[in-house]
């Protein structure tokens, strides 16, 4: 449409369904020619995350799972943006610039969300990749994004007949197996119920069926927001409880039980319960990443990998990766308490990954609980050491801490973040400390914080630096962002534009509710009269 411009943004395209046919039929001919470029298999996942249900979007996967890689997203953007008429051209420029070998095949693998209304746009997207590019195009039905992202990899990786049982049977079998483990190092293995909001999206029916293939006597989850009447992401999802604070609309909670919430698409998990006082408490990405980094990093210090290594000099790099939206006493706590590296990035996880890379073991999370873990070559290589070394000088609790580390590798999705994976490495660590969700949520305290949105004509004249956490344009809003911080005792605050909305965010944290209340408000005041 004329005066329409989309662009390729932090998730791929987004927007009001009704108006995204061309943008579809597009990425369905990018992925051809991706998928002939890379000479593997693309995917196209179809979804639109946490935002409304009458909005849908469009992502493309590159062969190991991960995201599309950067330089093509301007490439997205270009072909998403011509008109009809300049279409072929466009897609000769991008054939050429790329060194596109067209006559190479192409496949390519692709799965929409659950309740969008345009089934027909899906099938044009099937429909240019097989027949105006000669791709063979696999419909995977409904799956949650982070299980196409496996059944890619491990498809590109060889494994030709992979499907959604295979997902199942590799997670709960990795379950079953560090649960076991961690049995056997305790006498009383503590199993309380889960419940977990999955924002009536295709996360019901699949975490069902993870939660069936490893049976209800090793964990107990309760679905809710299982589609059957509520709205996508409608009151309820980890998007709308972080934000928010508070729990999904309808859920009747108890003090000290463990809730969490799946985002639409089931790549985004938090956790979230009541203290005595029934105050809300969230447990979200940074808390998950803290958990899971302290659990790695008190395992390797009992297996002590490096005695086993050739070279005893080389030390293991375990960091955490977070962004500007991360609790500031999560980031006090890590480097302070725990001593653990962290390192910031844009928002984004495409960022954060790409960090989380330059480390042997990266824990990266996005404050919204978007996030995973990834293990270098090198550390699994090591690990293989620590774990054969099993010789008789080996305390039981060394070769147990191997184990351990070797079992929760397994239940890790490292080609992107998986809120089924990430509950299942949460449940495990809590069994294995046998922590209820309060020990858990007192590792510290996060400092009141409150998240804005401001509406300006054009949020594209705000421009940051220093992974977002300063505004550089226009020149006068951060002078007038750092006055107003001066005024809070442990005040932070920072604004950047959205990627996925029309908006420009703010967000603040301060020593008390109302403090960050009231920065969010004056900031976002700043923005919306320096920002036009
Ligand atoms: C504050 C926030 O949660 N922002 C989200 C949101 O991006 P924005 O660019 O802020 O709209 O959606 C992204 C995609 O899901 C996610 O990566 C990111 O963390
Ligand atoms: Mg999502």
């Amino acid at each position: 449409p004329d005066n329409v411009r989309v662009s390729y943004g932090t998730a791929g395209f987004r927007g009001n369904a009704s108006g995204m046919e061309y943008v579809f039929f597009r990425m369905g001919m990018l992925a051809a020619l991706r998928s002939k470029l890379k000479e593997a298999a693309i995917g196209v996942m179809v979804t639109a995350s946490h935002n409304p249900e009458h909005d849908n979007g469009v992502k493309l996967i590159d062969p190991q799972g991960e995201m599309l890689a950067q330089s093509w997203e301007s490439l997205a953007t270009a072909l998403a943006n011509v008109t009809n008429d300049q279409l072929i051209e466009q897609l000769k420029q991008i054939i050429d610039s790329q060194k596109i070998p067209l006559s190479n095949t192409s496949f390519s693998f692709y799965c929409k969300r659950l309740q969008v209304s345009n089934e027909v746009v899906c099938n044009k997207t099937t429909f240019a990749n097989a027949s105006a590019f000669g791709a063979t195009c696999h419909d995977h039905g409904l799956l949650t994004t982070p299980q196409l992202h496996y059944i890619l990899a491990c498809y590109n990786g060889g494994d030709i007949k992979v499907d959604e049982e295979h997902y199942y049977q590799n997670y709960a079998s990795a379950f079953k197996a560090l649960l076991n483990v961690v049995s056997l190092c305790k006498l009383n293995p503590v199993t309380s119920p889960v419940t977990v909001d999955c924002a009536n999206g295709v996360g019901a029916a699949k975490l069902t069926k993870l939660a069936e293939r490893i049976g209800a006597n090793i964990i107990d989850i309760v679905v809710y927001n299982d589609g059957q009447s509520g709205k996508l992401n409608e009151n309820c999802g980890a998007d709308y409880v972080k934000v928010q604070q508070r729990a999904p609309a309808g859920l009747n909670m108890e003090p000290f039980h463990r809730y969490a919430s799946f985002d639409g698409d089931a790549d985004r998990l938090i956790y979230y319960t009541l203290d005595s006082d029934c105050n809300f408490i969230l447990l979200d990405g940074d808390k998950i990443a803290a958990l899971f980094a302290t659990y790695i990093r008190d395992n390797l210090k009992k297996v002590n990998i490096e005695k086993n290594s050739v070279s005893a000099s080389i030390n293991l790099r375990l960091g955490i990766i977070q962004t500007a939206y991360a609790n500031g006493n999560s980031t006090n706590f890590l480097i302070n308490q725990q001593n653990i590296e962290i390192a910031c990035t844009p928002t984004g996880v495409k960022y954060l990954h790409e960090k989380a890379l330059t480390f042997d073991i990266g824990v990266y999370f996005e404050a919204n609980g978007h996030g995973t873990v990834s293990f270098s070559l090198f550390y699994l290589k090591r690990l293989q050491k620590g774990e054969s070394a099993f010789d008789p000088n080996k305390s039981a609790e060394e070769r147990f801490a191997a184990k351990k580390l070797k079992l929760f590798l397994d239940i890790i999705n490292q080609t992107v973040g998986d809120a089924m994976c990430d509950l299942l490495a949460v449940e495990a660590i809590l069994q294995d400390k046998n922590w209820s969700v309060k020990e858990w949520y007192r590792i510290y305290t996060e400092l009141p914080n409150r998240q804005a949105k401001v509406q300006v004509a054009d949020r594209r004249i705000i421009e940051t630096g220093d992974a977002e956490r300063k505004v550089i344009l226009p020149s006068m809003l951060q002078p007038a962002i750092d006055e107003l911080v001066r005024k809070y005792p442990s005040g932070r605050s920072f604004v950047r534009p959205s990627g996925t909305e029309d908006v420009v965010r703010v967000y603040a944290e301060a020593n008390t509710q109302e403090n960050a209340d009231d920065l969010a408000q004056q900031v976002s005041l700043a923005v919306y009269n320096i920002g036009g």
